[in-house]
């Protein structure tokens, strides 16, 4: 802490972004940093010196001496007492998931006035600019893990809008490895580190893989060299779930966001990234943060897919376009540029700014909403659990989470929200537009159109055979290999290959020919390979009907009084 106002640190750290588009006004955060025994004081009078203080700003009498009685410390040091809390404390709990990470400011230019599509004030308006604090991680590993490791990365962007913060949580690719949200707790806990021995487990890894068929897209990618991309820098961002943008006449598309990478997408292969995890564990860090030291351009061209949602009908287009392990083939949907996204301000305190930063995918503003997307809505409950165990329940007022413009709140009590008083109105203009889904049954049916049969890898096998180049297959094969012989149990290597033969054969047969002693032969995939669609699936559960897809059509009947 310090007591003189000219060391005072600078308050909201996205609102120095704002001072810098000259658009600060509001400062909710006050710039309180808890700086731990390194603050100064007024001194006496007339002296201008600074001093060391306490957290509570009190002058702090001595640094090298502990209050003892006969060389025993006492209960009533307060500043020793002090000193040691804050140090115990001085880290909260770290993510459960993509703990390893780091981020910087800047902001989101829009590029091209969306407000045909949708009333979301930040894409409303050609030049405008929105303040961005975007954190990169590694989704698998620890928080101190080599950050080249092989693992989707995170790509999340806090945007401060006008209307609130809005949040696009996303990965380096574009699909997930499931998209019922019972089985996303086992995507994490089958690539981290088995509690018993603290090792990773590769049985679990590739158990989980060989057993959710809709996985093996998102395992392509993990196992091709997009799981190690050449650092934050280097890669693109996607939102992967679908989303409804809502115009102001309450008219809804379904979008697909795209963060192209303008430094290019570039990975490194299996050996670079081995190599680079015990060089420079820290690379995609460094590599950002030295970036932005130097003033080097860090840019991403936005980029958005739409469809109507007439045309979001599983049976015609062949996939669900809620199905989180899908894409939207860009022939059919083409990619409409409407943004920049524009990095250029490093973090001054990688606790307060990048460690507490909470990141969710309930976050977001009036214009833009959740389709229906069971992994979505999921994650737009489960991730606020999340930060309230981690950061506890006043994370959304630490700086780099506060909304400048939240009106939340009566008479400035902010925990107090008084529906009937003229002091808090709720906006008029902003209730959810109403939208249907195919039936009104609640159950554990499942409603995705391609579960259980072949249509399931349609996506990988145009990934594998048409968009992949031989050296891309031949790196996929390889890193596939090198992990999948780490397996002890041949029956999950068997049911894992059964995958990739649904996918195409011959990428089976390739990563079988580099296991090196395999304990069964080809034919066995084979032979189970007609199953492998519904492995893993509890065949009551699965769809059947006309009605078990999902649906999201503009509501038919009137839903709001007017
Ligand atoms: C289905 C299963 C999933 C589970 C159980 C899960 C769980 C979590 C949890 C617990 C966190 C830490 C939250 C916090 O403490 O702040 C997290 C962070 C994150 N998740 Fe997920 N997640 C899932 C799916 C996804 C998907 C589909 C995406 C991308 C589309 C994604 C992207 C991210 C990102 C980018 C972060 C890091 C945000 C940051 O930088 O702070 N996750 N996830």
């Amino acid at each position: 802490m310090t007591s003189k106002s000219s060391d005072n640190p600078s308050g909201h750290p996205i609102q120095a972004s704002e001072s810098s588009l000259g658009m600060a006004d509001n400062d909710p955060g006050a710039g309180q940093e808890a700086s731990f025994f390194s603050g100064h004081s007024l001194g006496p009078e007339g002296d201008d010196g600074t001093y060391i203080t306490n957290n509570n700003g009190t002058p702090y009498p001595d640094y090298a001496h502990s209050k003892n009685v006969g060389g025993v410390p006492v209960i009533s040091d307060t500043l020793l007492f002090e000193k040691w809390q804050t140090f115990n404390r001085s880290q909260t709990l770290g993510r459960v998931a993509h703990s390893a990470g780091s981020g910087a400011f800047g902001h989101f230019e829009c590029t091209k006035d969306m407000s045909s599509l949708t009333k979301a004030d930040l894409y409303n308006g050609k030049g405008k600019k929105t303040p961005v604090f975007v954190r990169f991680s590694a989704a698998f590993l620890g928080k101190e893990s080599p950050d080249q490791g092989r693992s989707p990365r995170g790509f999340a962007i806090k945007h401060d809008t006008k209307d609130g913060i809005y949040d696009i949580v996303g990965l380096n690719w574009p699909v997930f490895f499931c998209r019922d949200p019972v089985q996303g707790p086992d995507v994490f806990l089958s690539q981290q580190r088995n509690p018993k021995n603290f090792l990773p487990d590769y049985n679990a890894t590739f158990h989980f893989l060989a057993n959710v068929p809709e996985s093996n897209h998102a395992a392509m990618m993990l196992f091709s060299n997009h799981g190690h991309p050449k650092g934050w820098r280097k890669m693109n961002g996607y939102g992967c779930h679908t989303f409804k943008w809502v115009n102001k006449e309450g008219q809804f598309v379904y979008v697909k966001y795209h963060f192209i990478c303008d430094q290019g997408s570039e990975q490194f292969t299996w050996g670079q990234a081995k190599g680079k995890c015990g060089e420079d564990p820290d690379f995609s860090k460094r590599d950002l943060w030295e970036a932005i030291e130097k003033g080097e351009p860090v840019t991403w061209t936005a980029k958005v897919q739409v469809m109507k949602p007439e045309q979001a009908d599983a049976a015609k287009l062949g996939f669900d376009p809620f199905d989180v392990t899908k894409i939207w083939p860009r022939e059919e949907f083409p990619m409409h540029e409407f943004g920049k996204l524009v990095l250029d301000r490093n973090p001054k305190d990688y606790h307060h700014e990048v460690e507490q930063a909470a990141f969710s995918p309930s976050s977001m503003v009036p214009g833009i909403e959740e389709s229906p997307d069971m992994l979505l809505h999921a994650r737009m409950a489960f991730y606020r659990d999340a930060q309230l165990h981690r950061l506890g329940a006043n994370f959304h007022r630490t700086q780099v989470n506060c909304p400048f413009e939240s009106r939340f709140g009566c008479g400035g009590n902010t925990h107090y929200i008084f529906f009937n008083s003229s002091a808090s109105k709720c906006r008029p203009d902003i209730a959810e537009v109403p939208y249907q889904v195919s039936d009104n049954i609640v159950s554990r049916q499942s409603h995705y159109h391609t579960e259980g049969t072949r249509r399931e890898y349609d996506q990988a096998r145009v990934l594998y055979g048409r968009i992949m180049s031989d050296k891309a297959r031949t790196d996929l094969h390889d890193n596939t290999a090198a992990v999948l012989k780490l397996v002890t149990d041949p029956d999950i290597q068997t049911r894992y290959l059964a995958q990739c033969y649904c996918v195409n054969p011959e990428y089976a047969k390739a990563i079988y020919c580099l296991l090196p002693e395999p304990a069964f032969d080809f034919g066995g995939v084979e032979d189970i390979a007609e199953d492998a669609p519904s492995f893993g699936k509890e065949r009551k559960f699965m769809p059947f009907g006309e009605n078990h897809r999902l649906v999201g059509n503009p509501a038919t009947i009137p839903t709001y009084q007017m």
